[in-house]
């Protein structure tokens, strides 16, 4: 899909010619060598930095704990941690760089998600112009609206913004940390220190 995007031409061409207009607004030659490809390649950048507005979101992959016949205690907790995503910033278009840690809480169906489907979920809601507190609210929503049925999600966003990296207040150090709940999460406090223990407690265990 986002290939078939990246190389619909009239599209791309569309965006390179404005591209191209603000080259020379800023004072370049657009046609001296080393430019002459650089607006089409800014159109596909852009296409593909913001291909989860024009694509559909990804379907989750379920499986079933209780496949063996024994119902398992519920309330395992998931960690899917660590997933290294990109979007940008609606302010200024300018990157946001970081990680995101999802985790759920087994619901009474024992169903659980395709490890690579909740960083495909986070890359689709990333690909777009956003604000990370955004990014991790409609990350959670999606993951408690699948057909895992979850207990509860957490969302825990950590990125820095080129936006204020490169230009303006350019504190390199600043990070943004975004955490969103959805249910038991949201009223149990207990639970949500859980998670933020585990983290941090599986980030000192180096396994690899
Ligand atoms: N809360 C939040 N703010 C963001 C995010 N991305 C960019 N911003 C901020 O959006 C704000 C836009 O503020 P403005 O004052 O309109 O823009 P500006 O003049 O470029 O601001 P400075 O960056 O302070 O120079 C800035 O404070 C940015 O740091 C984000 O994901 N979340
Ligand atoms: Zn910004």
């Amino acid at each position: 899909m986002e290939q078939t995007e990246i190389n619909n031409q009239k599209l791309v061409e569309e965006i390179a010619k404005r591209i191209r207009e603000i080259l020379e607004l800023l004072g370049e030659n657009p046609e001296r060598e080393g430019l002459r490809e650089t607006p089409e390649r800014v159109a596909r950048a852009l296409l593909e930095m913001t291909s989860g507005l024009r694509t559909p979101a990804p379907q989750m992959k379920v499986f079933n704990l209780n496949e063996d016949g024994i119902k398992y205690e519920e309330n395992q907790i998931v960690i899917v941690r660590d997933i290294n995503f990109s979007s940008l910033c609606e302010h200024h278009m300018l990157p946001i760089i970081g990680k995101i840690h999802v985790a759920y809480i087994v619901g009474d169906e024992g169903k659980v998600a395709g490890f690579s489907k909740i960083i495909r979920i986070v890359n689709y809601y990333a690909s777009r112009l956003q604000i990370q507190e955004r990014l991790v609210e409609q990350v959670a929503e999606a993951i408690m609206n699948s057909d895992i049925k979850p207990k509860g999600v957490m969302v825990i966003g950590n990125a820095l913004h080129m936006c204020s990296y490169v230009r303006g207040v350019k504190d390199r150090e600043a990070k943004l940390v975004s955490v969103a709940y959805r249910g038991v999460f949201k009223s149990n406090k207990s639970l949500r220190n859980h998670v933020f223990r585990l983290l941090d407690n599986t980030n000192k265990v180096n396994l690899l």
